[in-house]
């Protein structure tokens, strides 16, 4: 029996996280959970998996919520996401909470030996040298959940490192994929929410449509896989069959493959180094998917892409600045308050006027989050 804890439990890959736990309850015990605002999800998750620990978003939801389940013990805010991440009788942490927030909870994680099974790569890219660095000091497995990012690491099972040649991360896209630049001047929030293959979260969903998610992805896969960014390569597939790639020295290329399905991506985690039967699964049936389709990424079209490997490029404080920033500019245009096209422009600005701090410690990092959160917002 694997006993987890699971920081962002009412989201899409918490929720399927869930069903991974629900399906093998006698391999996995839920012992913690964090959830941000969603309470009324978070009263059906707590009567079903009766968690020992639960952390919320507020402080009036934690009063609400102690009262109903006495049983139960309660925290919240930023000190909760910790409690939950550091809870004593859990072996693997699976972060799936949504945006740099998961920082600090996954490093503290990590100081206490825990597994981390990392969906929330927003922690990847704004501190990876820090996460990396703590994990190999610690000896903690960094468990990739991103569908890219395990396939990679699928791939690489029985393989070296120092064999690879380069990475090829696969693109679906995303929801504006066949629209040209000026076309997306007018586009509205609910279009920009329909993913072509995955059903997501809001906020990934809208960085897939910029492609920021790719250019995130390849920072993520820089500090996952030790691999510098001119070996980073992202690849257009508008199936989101192939989930990556790597081609090795002597030209072989190793893909994962199957349905666009992030519980196989989570499940990997948990059992890893084993694997386990998902009866549930949605199986490949590559003679029904016919034809795979394959295109060169253009990054002029998509400038997240091209600002997510110069910022990666330069390192330091510039991925931090990149992220923070992008985090402002989707919840302005999830709210109404930006168009599309701000988004690329507002993280453009931020990234313009930052002074590059190297090899920066968790407290400049988070300084630095801050600041550029205070710059973008004063921008909208
Ligand atoms: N969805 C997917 O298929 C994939 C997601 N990822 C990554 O996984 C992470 C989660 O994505 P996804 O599940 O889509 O996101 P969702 O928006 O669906 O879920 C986010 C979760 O985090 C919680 N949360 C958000 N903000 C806070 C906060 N400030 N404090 C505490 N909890 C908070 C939410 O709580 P509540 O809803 O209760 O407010 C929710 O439980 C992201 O980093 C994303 O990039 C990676 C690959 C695929
Ligand atoms: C499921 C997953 O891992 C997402 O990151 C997905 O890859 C988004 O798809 P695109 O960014 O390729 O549109
Ligand atoms: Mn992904």
């Amino acid at each position: 029996m694997k006993t987890i804890s699971l920081m962002g439990a009412t989201g899409s890959i918490g929720t399927q996280t869930l069903d991974i736990i629900r399906e093998h309850h006698e391999e996995f015990k839920l012992a913690a959970l964090s959830v941000g605002k969603n309470i009324e999800l978070a009263r059906k998750i707590i009567i079903e998996f009766q968690p020992e620990l639960v952390s919320v978003q507020d402080y009036h939801d934690y009063n609400t919520l102690k009262t109903e389940f006495p049983g139960v013990k309660f925290t919240f805010g930023e000190e909760g996401l910790i409690e939950t991440a550091v809870y004593e009788k859990s072996d693997i942490l699976v972060n799936a909470v949504l945006g740099s927030v998961g920082l600090n909870p996954t490093l503290q994680a990590i100081e206490k030996g825990k597994i981390i099974a990392i969906a929330n790569k927003e922690t990847l890219v704004t501190a990876g040298h820090l996460v990396v660095e703590a994990a190999k000091r610690n000896h903690v497995p960094l468990l990739p959940v991103d569908s890219e990012h395990s396939a990679i690491f699928q791939a690489l099972q029985g393989e070296k490192e120092k064999n690879i040649e380069r990475l090829i991360l696969t693109a679906s896209g995303g929801s504006f994929r066949d629209r040209t630049r000026e076309e997306l001047v007018n586009v509205t929030v609910e279009e920009a929410l329909q993913h072509p293959n995955w059903s997501m979260g809001a906020k990934i969903t809208i960085d897939s449509a910029t492609m920021m998610n790719k250019g995130l992805e390849v920072i993520e896969a820089h500090w996952l896989f030790n691999m510098p960014y001119e070996k980073i390569d992202v690849l257009m597939h508008k199936e989101s069959i192939i989930h990556s790639m790597i081609e090795f020295h002597d030209s072989s290329i190793m893909a994962q493959l199957g349905t666009p399905d992030m519980r196989v991506p989570i499940q990997f985690a948990l059992t890893y180094p084993d694997r386990m039967p998902l009866p549930s699964a949605n199986r490949l049936n590559l003679a029904q998917v016919g034809k795979l389709h394959f295109q060169e990424m253009d990054v002029e079209r998509f400038r997240c892409l091209k600002l997510a490997y110069e910022a990666g490029k330069i390192g330091g404080t510039m991925p931090t600045v990149l992220n923070a920033a992008n985090e402002v500019a989707v919840a302005a245009f999830l709210e109404g308050k930006i168009h599309f096209l701000q988004i690329d422009d507002l993280i453009e600005k931020a990234l313009s006027i930052h002074q590059m701090i190297d090899h920066p410690s968790l407290t400049t990092i988070q300084e630095v989050d801050k600041e550029t959160r205070q710059y973008v917002s004063s921008l909208l």
